[in-house]
């Protein structure tokens, strides 16, 4: 059993690939192997997480996920601690595996009660692993709401009950985001995509993945967790001109402020030079704080040989920008309002799509409403299935798309496995900071990475600024985000 970090590398399966790779192990192992070496798991994580408690609460669904508490109970009684659990579901029903776990709790003499315990210092959720199919209700619900509340760690199996393991959508009648609960998951043989994205990282809190002994798999995984980029190490002869020209286009009047921090974001990066060029004509000819950066007439650019951010704080004037923009520059990253004119405008789709052809590298970061834009739908339907959302825009633009959110998803065109970034937390929810991230990757891109890589890693050192920000520090705004953005 391991801890899930933001650095680990790791393969993501889906429901289906998972099913698949659990009754292929159920067939070569002895019955009932899988499901006692998963009680056992929960059993040991419980105890780490605990190890004085007096009452272990366990709440047991109708299925298999029911089976691994049932199993967890035995092992915990067995090891001097006492479990109490309460079942909804029907004994006479239960899948095979778990009736024997079943006997098992029984065997051991564990507690069964009607409701939770008055006092407890864990509760274990193994009401529904990946068989939930619908909205937790009734005593499930309530129990659900129970564990959210009470202020005691909860400890999920296999995957918080209600949770969609595939999408990370909580379906409606369990929370499971209640955030000063502290929340564990112990996962077992695959690590599921729905963990880590939309809902799932609140409601799992700190992942353990148990592989039950199975060991790889010859499934295509699903997408994966890309782990920490290497440092980029500089060699002594480089030069400025080795790390390449950014040119942040935006700035609309008001908005001068956006295009200021991506050009920040990259400098602070390591891009060899940074222009600005701003869609305010009356802009100031200097930014007296960051003079490094220059200040240009947004039309005066010649992009032939830049990386272009166009975008931040673009306003509607960036239209008119756009079709040189995606005509000329020769490596891109959109963002912001350049996204939300593509997305009503056919003619520029067509000319984004067309960078593909041209072998013109392009990388896309819209949060989930812009992706809805770009996409003809809502942003409720695009955090209905992120990964599904960002795999389509990457097809549809023949692009690079960074669908920005808890659970960052990269992907791209060419059928290699989809990105979920761990790194990010809540801190980043204030104004700009995905200027900072834009300004990121256009410095990666700017020092040729390919557009992918390039993507992954600043979307992953841009979390991680966030993640190792002292809590004694200044406090993290947008500004002071992009002068931390490493290379
Ligand atoms: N079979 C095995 O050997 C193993 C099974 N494993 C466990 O088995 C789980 C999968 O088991 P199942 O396929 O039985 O699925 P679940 O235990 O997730 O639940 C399926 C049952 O719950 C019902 N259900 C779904 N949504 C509901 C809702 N909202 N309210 C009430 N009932 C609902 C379904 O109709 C079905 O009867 C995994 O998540 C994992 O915890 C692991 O122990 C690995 C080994
Ligand atoms: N709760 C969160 N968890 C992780 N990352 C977050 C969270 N909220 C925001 N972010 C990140 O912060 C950035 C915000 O970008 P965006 O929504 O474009 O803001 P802005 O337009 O103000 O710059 C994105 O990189 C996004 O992934
Ligand atoms: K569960």
């Amino acid at each position: 059993m391991h801890r899930i970090t933001p650095a680990t590398v790791a393969d993501l399966f889906d429901i289906a690939a998972t099913r698949r790779i659990e009754q292929a192990a159920a067939a070569a192992l002895p019955a009932h192997t899988l499901m006692q070496r998963a009680g056992l798991a929960v059993a040991r994580l419980a105890m780490s997480i605990a190890p004085h408690a007096r009452t272990i609460w366990i709440a047991c669904g109708p299925g298999n996920n029911g089976g691994d508490g049932f199993e967890a109970a035995a092992q915990l009684q067995h090891r001097g601690f006492m479990p109490i659990v309460t079942f909804v579901g029907d004994e006479h029903r239960l899948p095979p595996d778990a009736k024997a776990s079943l006997q098992r709790a029984r065997d051991a003499s564990v507690i069964f009660a009607q409701k939770p315990p008055a006092e407890y210092e864990l509760a274990i959720d193994a009401l529904l692993g990946i068989g939930s199919t619908r909205p937790p209700e009734g005593v499930m619900a309530e129990w659900l709401r129970e564990m959210d509340t009470r202020g005691q760690p909860v400890l999920s199996v296999d995957v918080p009950s209600g949770l969609n393991a595939d999408t990370g959508v909580l379906l409606s009648g369990s929370t499971g985001a209640h955030a000063n609960t502290a929340r564990f998951c112990v996962t077992f043989l695959t690590l599921k995509p729905g963990l880590f994205t939309a809902h799932g990282r609140d409601a799992a809190g700190t992942v353990w993945f148990d592989d039950l002994g199975v060991g790889d798999t010859t499934e295509p995984p699903t997408a994966r967790l890309a782990g920490a980029p290497k440092a980029q190490a500089r060699t002594h002869a480089s030069h400025k001109g080795s790390y390449g020209d950014v040119a942040v286009i935006g700035g609309a009047p008001g908005m001068a402020g956006a295009a200021l921090l991506a050009g920040s974001a990259a400098l602070h990066a390591g891009a060899g030079r940074v222009f600005v060029g701003l869609l305010d004509p009356s802009a100031a000819p200097v930014d007296t704080a960051r003079p490094e950066l220059m200040l240009r007439d947004a039309s005066a650019l010649d992009l032939s040989g830049m990386t272009a951010v166009c975008g931040c704080g673009g306003g509607t004037d960036v239209r008119s920008v756009l079709p040189r923009v995606l005509a000329t520059a020769a490596a891109l990253v959109v963002d912001a309002d350049a996204l939300n004119a593509i997305a009503t405008d056919s003619a520029l789709q067509a000319q984004l799509a067309s960078r593909a052809r041209r072998g013109r590298p392009t990388v896309i970061t819209p949060h989930p409403l812009e992706a809805a834009r770009l996409l003809g739908c809502t942003a409720g339907d695009v955090q209905a299935d992120r990964l599904a959302a960002a795999r389509q825009l990457a097809s549809r633009f023949g692009v690079v798309a960074v669908l920005k959110g808890s659970g960052t998803v990269i992907a791209d065109d060419s059928g290699a496995p989809t990105v979920l970034n761990l790194t990010g937390n809540a801190r980043l929810a204030t104004a700009g900071t995905g200027d900072v991230l834009a300004g990121m990757i256009g410095a990666a891109l700017a020092a040729q990475q390919p557009a992918f890589e390039a993507a992954c890693e600043a979307v992953w050192r841009h979390g991680h600024i966030a993640d190792t920000w002292s809590t004694n520090a200044a406090p993290l705004t947008a500004g002071t985000l992009a002068r931390q953005a490493p290379f």
